[in-house]
């Protein structure tokens, strides 16, 4: 008989003196927490800081600045930070207040809106509706944002719509913020596309056209206080699946990059903005840019909080590499480094088939040609 799943109310679970079994990374997972696996014990990350000022004001020689800087950072690791970016203080600082709505909702109120395997949408409690061990130690609530609204199935529904009809009038300003803060980083993802095109040498719209009627995921991250945070993770090591990820951290800190060879922290800024790269984009430029491999950890004393955006493209899309870029590799057999695919196959490997990794999108080319969905 399986055992029934883990419920993560945060007022109880973490006021357990013992870490539940199904919170530990355990050894031989390839996975487990590093000895030093606390916040403060790691290098600071000194990751480019890139200023779009120059971007904005058309800057030519600041634009060739910036690309370069993150043509740097995207070999290497796949992360910069973005400043000056022109999304209003005030929105940002307001997505992260509406959130104490979200995660102070009654249990009962947070399952209403639970979701169940495979869906991308609504509120999860340490991922326990999908997964039985190495849970991570945080709520989520996912909202989807198509930028058409180009089928009449679930996922046109706009985040507003959304927010209010599952959760209630009481979240209608929630449900506003949520959608302007969702319009603003489609608006920055552009923006950081372009810049994208303009390191990797291709056409500068290039990725920007590409990307400009995608369809992605706006998720808030909770991660409570836990008594034995060197055994668990808020978010285990992974690469996102997805294409580009804005995320935007409260001070707390936990965020993580592995970057030469060793974790190193991200020092959390409120004027900034976090870009990873992940693995669709790094299918998009032939292998040439990084996924980024990164993780969460958690502390003992403070609930840390984050807004992630993980940017997809549209669902029928072919995801491929620009043909410049293909036809500039040196290495003839290294011309195509991965198949073609579309976002929806990956997802679907993803929510029912494979816990995101760092081997993610290699795993995924093996199951591939298997999978009645080519
Ligand atoms: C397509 C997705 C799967 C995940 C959410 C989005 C983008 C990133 C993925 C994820 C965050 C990577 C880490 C593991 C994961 C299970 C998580 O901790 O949330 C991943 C998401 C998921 O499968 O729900
Ligand atoms: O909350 C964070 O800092 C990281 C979250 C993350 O990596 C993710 O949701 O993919
Ligand atoms: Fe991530």
């Amino acid at each position: 008989m399986s055992s029934p799943c883990i419920m993560f109310d945060p007022s109880m679970i973490q006021n357990q003196p013992k870490l539940p079994k199904e919170f530990i990374w355990s050894k031989g997972s390839g996975y487990e927490p590093d000895s030093n696996n606390q916040q403060g014990n790691h290098d600071v990350l000194n990751e480019p800081l890139v200023d779009l000022e120059g971007f904005f004001r058309g800057d030519e020689e600041a634009i060739k600045q910036a690309s370069e800087s993150i043509n740097k950072a995207c070999m290497t690791h796949g992360f910069f930070q973005v400043t000056n970016h022109r999304v209003d203080s005030s929105l940002i600082r307001a997505a992260h207040d509406q959130m104490d709505g979200l995660f102070k909702l009654p249990m009962e109120k947070k399952l209403r809106v639970q979701k169940n395997k495979g869906e991308m949408c609504g509120y999860s409690g340490a991922h326990a509706h999908r997964f039985s061990k190495q849970l991570p130690w945080k709520e989520t609530f996912s909202f989807g944002y198509n930028y058409v609204d180009n089928d009449d199935d679930q996922e046109g529904v706009i985040v507003s719509d959304y927010i209010k009809s599952s959760l209630g009038d009481e979240f209608e300003f929630a449900g506003w913020v949520y959608q302007r803060y969702c319009e603003a980083m489609k608006d920055l993802s552009l923006v950081i596309f372009e810049l994208l095109g303009i390191s990797l040498g291709v056409e500068k719209q290039h990725f920007r056209k590409f990307f400009e009627d995608g369809n992605s995921l706006l998720r808030c991250n909770s991660y409570p206080p836990c008594k034995e945070p060197s055994l668990t993770f808020g978010t285990g090591p992974h690469c996102d699946p997805t294409s580009l990820t804005i995320l935007h951290q409260d001070l707390v800190g936990g965020l993580e990059v592995f970057a030469n060879n060793k974790w190193q922290a991200v020092r959390p800024r409120l004027d900034a903005f976090v870009i990873n790269i992940g693995d669709t984009f790094m299918a998009m430029c032939n292998g040439r840019y990084k996924s980024c491999l990164h993780r969460a950890l958690v502390n003992k004393k403070r609930e840390r909080r984050s807004l992630v955006f993980f940017v997809n493209p549209r669902k029928d899309k072919v995801v491929k590499p620009p043909q410049d870029l293909v036809d500039r590799e040196e290495d003839t057999t290294m011309s195509r480094r991965y198949p073609d695919f579309k976002w929806p196959q990956l997802l679907e490997f993803t929510q029912m088939h494979y816990r995101a990794d760092v081997t993610t999108l290699q795993s995924f080319f093996q199951w591939l040609p298997s999978s009645n969905l080519l």
